[in-house]
């Protein structure tokens, strides 16, 4: 292990032309000379060890894409340091462009004309990937994502799914270390998702490669991210564990009952319980996991009603993050 990425108190301001009120506002914003200063990155710091898998998460307009263009090179931060493998990206972008892999989940990189099968051989090319290695890559590859289904079809033809994983494929055909993926499973059906999904988890743990996943989908992050960076207003608001933010700020549960259709009609207020919900003979209710455990509750509302089954509902990491997203952590 090592660290592979390391920034510290990284920043990123833009320059954006002050808006004019009135008549001709656009045209005159166009020719202002006015700026105002807009601050996408505020003093991030993060390392990133070799073989990490991690989640960067944040609402829109948080500053992922910035940071991320800053790691790639694209971007000159403000202020701050960045090293991924040790070079700073942007003074050498060309080799840091042999260890990285980028996809875009609204972009391609494959040449929209060609069938999907050149766009990989020209990429061999560019990258000068050895011909036997680029003979296994996609050996592997095929397999993971199925591409021979549509190795011969044009990119423009391919499904989303389809051009998602032929991105995904063309991202990793020469070997980097690193992968940046940017909203990957984005606008799919659940079983292209479970794929690509699948493809994260396998090039992370049998290559070693270490992947940063943007997303707006809880889901990926639940079921490939061991760690996640919550990223608000440019700031880096929680790094760590997955499961830690669901320990630190997931109290609530839900104890799920459905009453017995012939019991009596009782008032099912509970103490230490919120009532959330009600339809029929099912009820919601919502209690604080460090102040009531599920089995005593269960006795509280055994001993008012007359139970046909209940559930505990864990909390859904999706609501968490809105909610520190609303509230702060
Ligand atoms: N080239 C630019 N010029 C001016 N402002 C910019 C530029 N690029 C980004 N910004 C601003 O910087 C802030 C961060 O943008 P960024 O694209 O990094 O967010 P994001 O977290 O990737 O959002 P999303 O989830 O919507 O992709 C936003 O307020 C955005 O408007």
């Amino acid at each position: 292990m090592g660290a592979v990425i390391e920034v510290r108190g990284l920043r990123k301001e833009f320059k954006v032309a002050r808006r004019k009120e009135g008549p001709f506002a656009a045209l005159r914003t166009l020719f202002s000379r006015e700026f105002d200063t807009r601050v996408a990155v505020d003093d991030v710091s993060f390392t990133i060890e070799r073989g990490e898998l991690v989640g960067y998460i944040g609402p829109n307009g948080a500053g992922k894409s910035t940071t991320i263009k800053m790691l790639t090179g694209i971007l000159v931060p403000t202020a701050g340091e960045v090293r991924v493998r040790g070079v700073v990206p942007y003074l050498r972008r060309v080799e840091n462009a042999r260890q990285i892999g980028a996809v875009f989940g609204q972009r391609t990189q494959l040449w929209w004309d060609l069938p999907t099968v050149e766009s990989f051989e020209l990429l061999r090319h560019i990258y000068k990937v050895p011909r036997e290695r680029y003979r296994q890559n996609m050996d592997l590859f095929r397999d993971l994502l199925g591409l021979d289904e549509f190795l011969n079809t044009p990119v423009r033809q391919l499904s989303l799914g389809q051009r998602m994983r032929a991105d995904l494929a063309a991202a990793l055909l020469h070997d980097p270390e690193i992968v940046y993926l940017d909203e990957p499973t984005i606008g799919l059906d659940v079983v292209a998702k479970e794929r690509i999904r699948d493809f994260i988890r396998t090039i992370n743990r049998e290559r070693g490669v270490t992947v940063i996943l943007t997303t707006h989908d809880m889901q990926d992050i639940e079921k490939i991210c061991e760690r996640m960076i919550l990223i608000d207003h440019g700031r880096v608001i929680y790094d760590g564990p997955v499961a830690q933010i669901k320990e630190r700020f997931g109290k609530h549960r839900t104890l799920v009952v459905d009453l017995e259709p012939n019991g009596p009609v009782v008032d099912v207020a509970v103490e230490g319980a919120e009532l959330v919900r009600r339809d029929g003979h099912r009820i919601w209710l919502r209690f604080n996991r460090d102040e009531l455990s599920a089995s005593e509750l269960i006795a509280r509302v055994s001993a008012r009603c007359a139970i046909r089954d209940l559930t505990v509902e864990e909390p859904e990491i999706e609501g968490i993050i809105a909610r520190i997203y609303q509230e702060g952590i």
